[in-house]
């Protein structure tokens, strides 16, 4: 079984979760991808999705499933989305995709957050996949020295603008041992729009795909 077939029996798992005329928050990544497709057969029973990206709005409406401005919506069910890292107290790097920001923002809005894996992603620690940061462009430097005194080392992510119009530095060689604090830390530097530490909002439901089937952890 390869890692994308994984991620792919993950992403199928989650369908089980998408109640008939609800509304669903969708994440952005590969495994999302699957997740999307996924949604194939039962596109008619959803009322509408909320996008984190441009590049799943894209899919979903290709799908022919209205995209909502989160702004129209109140409270939804389920946000659905991948994880770049995630520990047994479902505490998250996310932000792999660029997506971050607009992840965090629909995650907060949805009751439950459904984390879909390959198993390559559970980590005993986070940090070892370097942290992305959103950060406004004319304070990308600044940030960084910021970033190195919290004992990171930042790296620009050449090329990339945020759906948002801002840029990435992505932090690498820190051992989060306190993703609560550190997610909060950095976000407290001027300039930074948000980290991919998602821990003071972790995942509620984990679906991790390998090679014995989808394991749940709830
Ligand atoms: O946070 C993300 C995008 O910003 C993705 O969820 C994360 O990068 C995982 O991606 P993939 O499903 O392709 O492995």
């Amino acid at each position: 079984m390869t890692q994308d077939d994984k991620k792919k029996a993950a992403a199928q798992a989650a369908i089980e979760y998408v109640k008939d005329d609800s509304i669903i928050g969708v994440g952005t990544g590969s495994t999302v991808n699957h997740f999307i497709d996924a949604l194939a057969p039962i596109k008619h029973k959803i009322a509408g999705a909320v996008s984190s990206s441009e590049a799943s709005s894209i899919k979903l409406k290709a799908l022919g499933i209205e995209v909502l401005d989160l702004n129209s919506v109140g409270n939804f069910d389920i946000y659905v989305d991948g994880a770049d890292e995630i520990t047994e107290h479902k505490h998250m790097i996310k932000g792999g995709g660029a997506a971050l920001t607009r992840e965090k923002i629909v995650a907060a809005v949805a009751d439950k957050f459904i984390c879909i894996i390959d198993d390559t992603k559970q980590v005993p620690v986070l940090g070892h996949f370097p942290l992305p940061v959103e950060v406004i462009p004319m304070a990308r430097s600044y940030v960084a020295r910021e970033l190195v005194k919290l004992g990171g080392d930042p790296v620009y992510r050449q090329g990339v603008v945020t759906d948002n119009g801002n840029v990435i530095l992505d932090v690498h060689n820190l051992s989060i041992t306190n993703p609560v604090e550190l997610e909060e830390k950095i976000n407290n530097i001027v300039g930074v729009v948000t980290n991919g530490i998602f821990a003071q909002r972790g995942a509620d439901i984990v679906l991790v795909g390998q090679e014995s089937g989808v394991e749940k952890i709830a």
